[in-house]
């Protein structure tokens, strides 16, 4: 993703429009320069013409100026729009495999640190233009004041520039090492936030958290950046050297080399002190230039890992969940690729079959894969091989968005929206009141403008939310990844004994992961896997 064409995409049209009224200011720059010459050469009266010049000039100057800001700066603010919604649209779109490799802490810091970064670097982007347009205007009078001198200044700027284009590069490889290193320190910030309690608890975990994890990252990345900043100053200082280099070479050398006359001298003098303004404005915003590009080339690299599996496809026509009589999996496999795994985890082949109003649970030890099974289940991985059939129908991968609509699953680290996203008509806010008297939260939260009144609450009160939410979308297929887990005694049965019951006599079909046995003769079937594959199903498969 570059930042330029970001920039392009939002507004081509009001980007040209930028860049000459950019060119126009700068060549009234110039011009301004030019009369002041003139003035300051003439002899006898000044005419009434140049003085009037000299304000329209003044005014154009003044008015492109301020249009070419007003412009880039909506630009600007359209293109960090745009960067924040394609980045979200992008992380809807990526596999949840690719997601879960690249982890929460690494897209947290690339919406904040590379928005960031990129908002500062197109911040600057009008002066930047200005200060480029005012420094090629000045050159263009100064080719026309003097063939010669306009030689010799632009050989010293381009030997100026290529040694301070080594030092820029030199300085992008410690912003791209410290962007590295921003990722692990934000793998910590995650660790610090979600662990805090532990931490708070132990004094050595805590001091060994700081000195080991949080303050090295940091460190590092303050060091890289010094370094970084130190580059972008000898640049600056070299600039700096250049510019009075010049001013010497124009004043003593240029009139010793022969017949330099006061008009041509008095003017590239004037364009080498004026230049000094915009040159080091350009040479110190070029280096947050420098770090908008980084995090530009960061976001697509983290981009490209989360879509390594392919983007999927997300229709905008949202298909209603329909009736099935029976769906499948045939032989369906996953394993989770690890670096440092010698043999990965592998789930399958798998065989499963539902029908509508049955009730499977899917049981076994810890990690023998029942969530695993639960994600591919719903099509939140989609299988390596292995088929999913609907009805007889093989899904494909443009079938992906629409199959998972068949579900409604509570995950046992399940996310509760405090919006009623996507439900919030007012006969589902009925029954949305009628379900929160039935899960007994009726005295602690109210549903109000189609959003939850509080989610601020016990655990066991959050998964019945999410179990409210979850009757809501009323879908053919549910799936409880161990929600009674969490459960007192007396809901866990109301859940096992009355809610499953309800459910399926509903006519939906229900896979409860579970380590509740003395609920398990409930089910109509249980499925027992182990070390990913079924050991083990009991019961008889209902046939509708
Ligand atoms: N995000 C992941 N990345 C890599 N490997 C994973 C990931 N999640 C799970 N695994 C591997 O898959 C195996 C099965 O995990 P899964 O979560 O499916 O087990 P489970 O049966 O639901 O366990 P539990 O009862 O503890 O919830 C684990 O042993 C682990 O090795």
């Amino acid at each position: 993703m570059n930042v330029f064409s970001l920039l392009l995409r939002v507004s081509r049209g009001h980007f040209a429009l930028a860049v000459v009224l950019g060119v126009i200011s700068g060549a009234c720059s110039a011009r301004l320069i030019s009369l002041i010459n003139e003035a300051l050469t003439r002899e006898g009266p000044l005419e009434r013409g140049l003085v009037l010049t000299f304000v329209g000039v003044g005014l154009l100057a003044m008015v492109t100026r301020g249009v070419t800001q007003m412009l880039l700066t909506r630009l600007n603010v359209g293109t960090l729009y745009q960067l924040r919604m394609r980045l979200s649209r992008r992380i809807l779109e990526a596999p949840l495999r690719g997601l879960e490799r690249v982890g929460s802490a690494r897209v947290m810091s690339a919406l904040q640190e590379d928005a960031l970064a990129i908002n500062q670097g197109l911040a600057h982007l009008p002066t930047v233009v200005i200060s480029a347009a005012t420094t090629l205007g000045c050159l263009m009078y100064l080719a026309w004041l003097s063939g010669r001198v306009f030689v010799g200044m632009v050989a010293v700027l381009v030997l100026g520039l290529s040694v301070y284009g080594l030092l820029q590069r030199r300085s992008r490889v410690f912003l791209q090492r410290a962007r590295t290193q921003a990722d692990l320190l934000f793998q910590h910030f995650d660790a610090l936030t979600r662990g805090i309690k532990e931490l708070k608890l132990h004094r050595r975990r805590r001091g060994a958290f700081l000195t080991e994890h949080l303050e090295p990252a940091a460190g590092a990345i303050r060091r890289l950046f010094t370094r970084s900043a130190d580059l972008g100053m000898l640049g600056q200082s070299w600039a700096f050297l250049l510019h009075f280099s010049l001013i010497g070479l124009l004043l003593f050398a240029f009139p010793a080399w022969g017949e330099v006359d006061r008009r041509t001298l008095v003017g590239y003098t004037l364009v080498v002190l004026y230049l000094q303004a915009p040159l080091d404005t350009l040479l110190n915003l070029l280096h947050l230039l420098l770090r908008a590009g980084v995090a530009a080339r960061h976001l697509e690299q983290m981009g490209l890992s989360l879509t390594e599996d392919g983007a999927e496809a997300t229709p905008t026509e949202v298909p209603e969940p329909r009736a099935f009589q029976k769906l499948e999996l045939v032989g369906v496999t996953h394993a989770y690729h690890r670096e440092d795994e010698d043999r990965p985890f592998t789930l399958g082949p798998i065989d499963l079959t539902l029908v509508p109003g049955e009730c499977v649970f899917l049981v076994g030890g810890n990690g023998s894969g029942k969530t695993t099974l639960a994600k591919l289940l719903t099509g939140l991985y989609w299988p390596e091989s292995g088929e999913l059939r609907v009805d007889g129908r093989v899904m494909t991968d443009a079938d992906r968005d629409g199959y998972r609509e068949y579900f409604s699953v509570v995950f046992s680290d399940f996310h509760l929206f405090e919006h009623l996203l996507g439900l919030g008509s007012t006969r589902l806010v009925a029954r949305a009141e009628e379900l929160l008297r039935r899960l007994r939260l009726e005295r602690k939260v109210r549903i109000e403008g189609g959003r939850l009144s509080t989610t601020a609450l016990s655990q066991g009160q959050r998964k019945r939310l999410a179990l409210l939410t979850a009757y809501l979308e009323d879908r053919p297929i549910y799936v409880f990844d161990e929600w009674a887990a969490d459960q007192d005694p007396v809901f866990k049965d109301v859940f096992y004994r009355e809610l499953l019951p309800e459910l399926k006599a509903a006519g939906k079909a229900l896979v409860v992961i579970s380590h509740d046995d003395r609920y398990f003769a409930l089910a109509d079937r249980v499925v027992r896997l182990e070390s990913g594959r079924v050991v083990e199903s009991t019961g008889m498969q209902q046939v509708s």
